[in-house]
C-alpha cells in the first residue's frame, strides 16, 4: 500500500542551496548521472540485501512543493524568485534504475542509478539514501539472524525499541523480506501486509491473581493459538507446571493442542532442554518452545551449538536497530555529465583512500550465473553501450589486474531495472511475497563460501575492460 506521505522537504539543506545555485548559474537543463553504491558490508558479512525500493518510488511519486514549502523557503531570503517559481511547477523528470528488492548486493556496484536534470537528480539524494540505507541495513541484519536460526521461524519484535515510527514500520517490512515470518508491528500489516503475530506480555500474567488463572484465561480466549509466557515468576517451579495444568484443564478437553511456551530470561539452553523433556513427558511433544531476550545471530548460533531445544525465536532490539553495526554506508555520487549533444563526460571522485575512489560513467550491472548450478559467479559493471557479457568472458580484479579468470557456461542478468522513465513510473511494484521469495532464491544462488560467518569469500565485483580503461585514464589524469 502507498504511504502517500510528502517527504519533499526531508532533504539536506545543501541540496536546496545547490539546486538554486545550479539554476542561477544556468545549469538548469544540464543532464547528469548519479550512482548509489555502498562500500562495506555490515558485520563483516559476505553480502547485503537490497530493500526500500518501494518506499523510494513512493517518495518520488509524491515529490512536489506545497505553497507553504515555497513560502518557507522564501522566508530564508536566500533563494531567487526564478527558483521559487521553478519549485511551484516542479515535476519529477528523471530516469531511475534500481536493483530489485530482495537481491543480494555487493560493495562498489551501482544499486540505484539516476539520470536527469542536475537540479532534480541532486535534490533527491537525502531521501534516496535514507530509504535504501535503512531498509537494506535491516534486511541484511535480519537475513543473518534468519540464517543463524537454520530454518526455525524468526518473529520480528523490535517496534518498541526502533528508532522512530518509520524505523519500526519500514524495518518490519525489511525484516520480512529478508526471511522473518512476521512482525509484532501491527501497522506494518495494515500498510504492507507483513503478517502481524505475537504472544503475550508479563503484564498479562501479573494482572491475574495467579499465573494459572492468567494462563487459563488466555487459553479460553485463544485456544487455537495459545503460546504462554512462562518466565514471569519461575520457569521450572511455576511457569511450566501452571502452563501444563492450563493446557490439560482448558485445551485438552476440547481436543485442541497448545501452540507453545515462551521464555524471555535465564539460561535459554538449560531451560529449553528441561522444558522440552517435561513437555514431552506430559504428552505435549508438539508444543513449541519460543525464545526471546536480546537475541541476535551470534547468540542464536551459540544457543543452537549448545543444543538448545528452541523451535522459534522472537528478535527485537538487535535486529530492528542492527545494533552490532547500525549504519549502512550507501553513498550517492555523480558519475557522468552530458554535453549539449548528449555526449557522456565521465566523472570521478578521487581520494587517498582507495575504497573512496568512485567508478565513472553511467553503468550497467550484470550478475553472471553458472549455467549448471545457477550459482552467482561474479558481478560485472559495464558501460551502458556495451553488450551483456557472454560466451568466453574474462573477468579481472580492477585493483589487482593480474588476477584474471576466463569464464564460460554462464548467463548474465542485468540487475538494474528501469523504474522511472522521464519521471513516469514504468515498473510494476512486486508484491511483498514475491520480494521475499526473490530474496530466498537469490541468497540460495550464492555459494556457501560467500555466506560463511567468518572471513566470507570476497565476491567479485569487476569492471569491463572498457570501463576499467576510462577509470584508469581518469586516475592518471594530471589536472582537473
Ligand atoms: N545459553 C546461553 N548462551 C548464550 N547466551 C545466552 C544463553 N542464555 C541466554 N543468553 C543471552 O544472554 C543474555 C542474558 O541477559 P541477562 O543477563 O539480562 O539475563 P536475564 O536472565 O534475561 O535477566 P533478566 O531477568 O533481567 O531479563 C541475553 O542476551 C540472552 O539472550
Ligand atoms: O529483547 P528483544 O530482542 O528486544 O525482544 C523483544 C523484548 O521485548 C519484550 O520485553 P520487554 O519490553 O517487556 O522488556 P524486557 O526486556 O524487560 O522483557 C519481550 O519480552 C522481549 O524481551
Ligand atoms: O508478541 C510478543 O511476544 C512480543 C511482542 C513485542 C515484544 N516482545 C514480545
Amino acid at each position: 500500500m502507498k504511504n502517500n506521505a510528502n517527504y519533499t522537504m526531508l532533504t539536506d539543506f545543501y541540496e536546496i542551496t545547490m539546486a538554486n545555485g545550479y539554476l542561477e548559474k544556468g545549469f538548469c537543463d544540464r543532464e547528469v548521472c548519479f550512482d548509489m553504491f555502498f562500500r562495506k558490508i555490515p558485520d563483516g558479512g559476505g553480502f547485503a540485501v537490497m530493500a526500500g525500493v518501494e518506499q523510494l518510488v513512493d517518495y518520488l511519486e509524491n515529490l512536489h512543493f506545497d505553497e507553504s514549502d515555497i513560502e518557507f523557503l522564501r522566508s530564508k531570503n536566500m533563494f531567487c524568485g526564478k527558483f521559487l517559481d521553478y519549485l511551484k511547477n516542479f515535476k519529477f523528470e528523471c530516469d531511475v534504475w534500481a536493483i530489485e528488492e530482495g537481491t543480494p548486493i555487493f560493495p562498489g556496484e551501482s544499486i540505484v542509478k539516476v539520470k536527469g536534470p542536475v537540479m532534480q537528480a541532486q535534490f533527491i539524494e537525502t531521501m534516496l539514501l535514507l530509504t535504501i540505507n535503512h531498509q537494506s541495513l535491516v534486511a541484511t541484519k535480519a537475513n543473518r539472524i534468519v540464517r543463524a536460526a537454520k530454518g526455525r521461524p524468526v518473529m520480528e519484535f523490535g517496534s518498541r525499541r526502533a528508532q522512530g515510527p518509520n524505523g519500526a514500520i519500514d524495518g518490519a517490512r525489511a525484516a520480512y523480506i529478508a526471511g522473518c515470518c512476521g512482525t509484532a508491528c501491527t501497522i506494518s500489516d495494515v500498510r504492507y501486509g507483513i503478517p502481524a503475530l505475537g504472544t503475550m506480555a508479563h503484564s498479562w500474567v501479573q494482572l491475574f491473581d495467579s499465573e494459572y488463572e492468567a494462563f487459563c484465561a488466555y487459553a479460553e480466549i485463544y485456544p487455537t493459538n495459545c503460546t504462554l509466557l512462562i518466565d514471569t515468576y519461575n520457569v521450572l517451579k511455576s511457569g511450566l507446571p501452571n502452563a501444563i495444568r492450563a493446557f490439560n484443564d482448558v485445551l485438552v478437553p476440547k481436543g485442541i493442542r497448545p501452540a507453545g511456551v515462551r521464555i524471555d530470561s535465564g539460561d535459554i539452553t538449560y531451560l529449553s532442554k528441561k522444558i522440552r523433556k517435561i513437555l514431552d513427558a506430559e504428552g505435549f511433544g508438539d508444543c513449541k518452545i519460543v525464545a526471546s531476550n536480546s537475541l541476535d545471530e551470534y547468540i542464536i548460533r551459540d544457543l543452537l551449538d549448545q543444543g538448545a531445544m528452541i523451535d522459534s525465536f522472537g528478535v527485537g532490539e538487535r535486529l530492528i536497530t542492527s545494533r552490532s553495526e547500525p549504519v549502512f554506508g550507501g553513498v550517492y555520487k555523480l558519475c557522468a555529465v552530458y554535453d549539449e549533444n548528449g555526449r557522456e563526460i565521465p566523472k570521478i571522485k578521487l581520494s587517498e583512500n582507495v575504497a573512496k575512489i568512485t567508478t565513472p560513467c553511467a553503468k550497467n550491472v550484470y550478475r553472471l550465473y553458472e549455467n549448471e548450478t545457477h550459482k552467482a559467479i561474479a558481478d560485472v559493471l559495464t558501460l551502458e553501450k556495451e553488450d551483456a557479457p557472454s560466451g568466453e568472458y574474462e573477468i579481472f580484479d580492477p585493483e589487482h589486474t593480474w588476477k584474471r579468470k576466463t569464464i564460460t557456461d554462464f548467463y548474465a542478468k542485468n540487475l538494474l531495472v528501469k523504474i522511472f522513465d522521464k519521471g513516469k513510473r514504468v515498473y510494476d511494484l512486486p508484491d511483498i511475497e514475491s520480494i521475499k521469495q526473490k530474496c530466498k532464491t537469490e541468497v540460495d544462488n550464492l555459494w556457501d563460501e560467500v555466506k560463511r560467518w567468518e572471513n566470507p569469500h570476497n565476491y567479485y565485483v569487476d569492471l569491463s575492460l572498457d570501463l576499467w580503461k576510462i577509470k584508469d585514464e581518469l586516475l592518471n589524469k594530471k589536472s582537473f
